[in-house]
């Protein structure tokens, strides 16, 4: 249960009294997701979610997320959009948390990856591109290279617990990927903008076959759009075995392409990008591992999950590799 903060029936009652909504129905703490507690509330003008930030989240990014995601809902983009209270603000304290009110979507984030599900986000993730090309606003990436040692630093000496050798072969990657990580400045520079950073399954709903909008913008950020869709290539073209499925891969690069062309060098770099962002996760997943408290609801995610497709991206000889013609 990804609910880290409890909130009471006189602080809920008081918190929405402060917006134009009618008096609270029901509200009830959602299960999934790890990193914020969210719960389903339901007021006498309908349903919302109410995220109270937790660990993860630096208050001083919220207005760029939430502005974002106003943006990106002016533009079409299917999203979630912050509530106004009556003193015109979205975001407040609750509990001692920062907390916001967003819009509910409907729709269900798909549990079993079909190919045309890989398509529709390769799709909607270049069409979040470029909605997000005039936000005026930009937030660096606290979880690209620059932030994947200090992760590291902090795993390194319990790594073995989780796979022996684990932190000798991660260390030796972090040496590769920062001294060849591709710049988003100067020459030979990829280009970057608002990426999503976090376009998983569980953060895509859709209805029937057809993407309904996007949630959980809170690793949005600003960086290379290309290491965006290497995220995704590692988030929805990998089977349960492990397997890596070049058919999904393909649908999902070309769906995005014809939306936003992909340079030759965003392609030449797309193996390095998903090395670097499979440590990535791999690093968040195991730091949280690591630091998972005892007999906490929230069910860890398994960092040898990025392991096996770190290794995966390791032998591979080229975007070719990925579907590609
Ligand atoms: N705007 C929304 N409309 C409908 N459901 C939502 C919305 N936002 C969140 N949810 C529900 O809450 C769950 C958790 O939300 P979210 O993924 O933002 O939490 P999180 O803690 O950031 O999780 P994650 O581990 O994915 O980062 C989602 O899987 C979804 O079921
Ligand atoms: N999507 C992340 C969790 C939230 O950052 C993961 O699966 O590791």
């Amino acid at each position: 249960m990804a609910v880290y903060t409890e909130v009471s029936d006189e602080d809920l009652n008081a918190f929405i009294a402060q917006y134009p909504l009618g008096g609270v129905l029901s509200c009830k703490g959602i299960a999934e997701g790890v990193e914020n507690s969210n719960y389903l509330l339901v007021t006498e003008t309908g349903p919302y979610i109410l995220t109270l930030y937790e660990k993860r989240v630096n208050r001083a990014d919220l207005p760029f997320f939430l502005g974002l995601m106003e943006h990106l809902s002016a533009k079409g983009v299917g999203c979630p959009v912050p509530l106004h209270g009556h003193d015109g603000e979205a975001l407040r304290e609750l509990c001692g948390r920062p907390a916001v009110l967003v819009t509910f979507l409907n729709g269900m984030w798909p549990r079993r990856i079909a190919p045309y599900h890989c398509q529709a986000l390769g799709e909607a993730m270049a069409g979040l591109h470029l909605a997000g090309a005039d936000f005026t606003m930009a937030r660096p990436n606290n979880l690209s290279v620059s932030g994947w040692r200090p992760l590291f630093e902090a795993c390194a000496d319990r790594a073995h617990e989780v796979k022996p050798g684990l932190a000798e072969a991660l260390e030796s990657e972090l040496d590769l990927l920062e001294a060849h990580w591709p710049s988003a400045t100067g020459p030979g520079a990829l280009p970057s903008g608002v990426i999503h950073a976090d376009l998983f399954p569980d953060n895509v709903f859709f209805r029937g076959r057809a993407l309904s909008g996007l949630i959980d913008f809170y690793f949005a950020c600003t960086d290379l759009l290309a290491y965006d869709v290497a995220i995704c290539l590692n988030a929805w073209c990998f089977e349960p075995d492990g397997a890596f499925n070049a058919t999904k891969a393909r649908l999902l690069l070309s769906s995005y392409r014809k939306v936003r062309p992909l340079s030759d060098s965003e392609l030449e770099a797309l193996p390095l990008l998903a090395r670097g962002g499979s440590l990535r996760f791999l690093l968040t997943r195991l730091y949280d591992l690591l630091n998972h408290p005892p007999g906490a609801f929230v069910q860890p995610k398994n960092p040898l999950e990025y392991w096996n497709k770190l290794r995966f991206h390791q032998q591979v000889r080229g975007p070719g590799d990925y579907g590609l013609e």
